[in-house]
């Protein structure tokens, strides 16, 4: 596991978005599997401001998000495909059909999501943040090793992390569409971000944590091709 340390949130996303971009510069028709969440905001703040600075362009790029929560349409703000155009897609010249995000209110079968992403030949990048408990997409603790996209349940501590981009904590749903741990771990190369304190326990199990499905993020270990950018505060456990 390739570790990168950094000063702080800025100082994250602008080496995330500088291995992005070689990435995106180097191989034409990449696809990229994206993340949501506060901690990658920083990352699409700088690949928004290399576009318009033409360093980069993400006219032949795909993308596949991880997740989504049941029962939110795109159009919910709270949606993660409204996060994604709010906070990356419309500020970029991506073709909005080659972006992905699992749909939240046809959960019928979300296993096609893996058969669309090895018809386009697999994901070449995944970006991941990281939950207080470990989790990575909507993984909790206890997720199968061997999972792939399924509809999954949300764990109180979660829904309580999460309540603060809701009105009201009711208002977060219980579950969500989420890549599987399989699913994650056939991405070519992975990406994961981690900013603040309350991520320091988390990112000590990552990195030093036995391998168990208690910590999901600690199957990471079993890939060959990690990097993960931290900044001090969620490196402050790391022995
Ligand atoms: N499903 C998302 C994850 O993909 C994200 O990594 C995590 C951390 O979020 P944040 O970056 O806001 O701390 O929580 C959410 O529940």
């Amino acid at each position: 596991m390739n570790i990168i340390k950094v000063k702080n949130d800025a100082e994250v996303g602008i080496e995330a978005a500088k291995i992005i971009i070689n990435k995106v510069n180097t191989q034409h028709n990449i696809t990229l599997g994206l993340a949501t969440g506060s901690t990658p905001l920083s990352t699409y703040k700088n690949l928004i401001k290399n576009y318009q600075d033409k360093k980069v362009s993400f006219s032949d790029v795909k993308t596949f998000n991880l997740d989504e929560y049941k029962g939110l349409d795109g159009n919910h703000d709270q949606s993660y495909r409204y996060f994604m155009d709010h906070n990356f897609f419309n500020h970029i010249d991506i073709k909005k059909e080659n972006t992905k995000v699992p749909s939240g209110i046809d959960t019928l079968h979300p296993e096609k999501y893996d058969e669309l992403i090895a018809q386009n030949g697999g994901i070449d990048l995944q970006l991941l943040g990281i939950g207080i408990n470990g989790h990575i997409g909507f993984n909790e603790p206890g997720a199968s090793f061997d999972s792939l996209t399924s509809v999954v349940d949300l764990t109180p501590l979660t829904i309580e992390a999460n309540a603060r981009f809701f009105a009201s904590k009711n208002d977060v749903p219980t579950q969500a569409v989420s890549m599987g741990l399989k699913t994650i771990m056939q991405a070519k190369s992975i990406l994961l971000l981690a900013i603040g304190e309350n991520k320091a326990e988390a990112v000590s199990h990552l990195v030093n944590g036995q391998i168990s499905q208690e910590w999901p993020c600690t199957i990471l270990q079993n890939h060959p091709n990690v990097t993960i950018i931290i900044d001090e505060a969620a490196a402050s456990k790391l022995k």
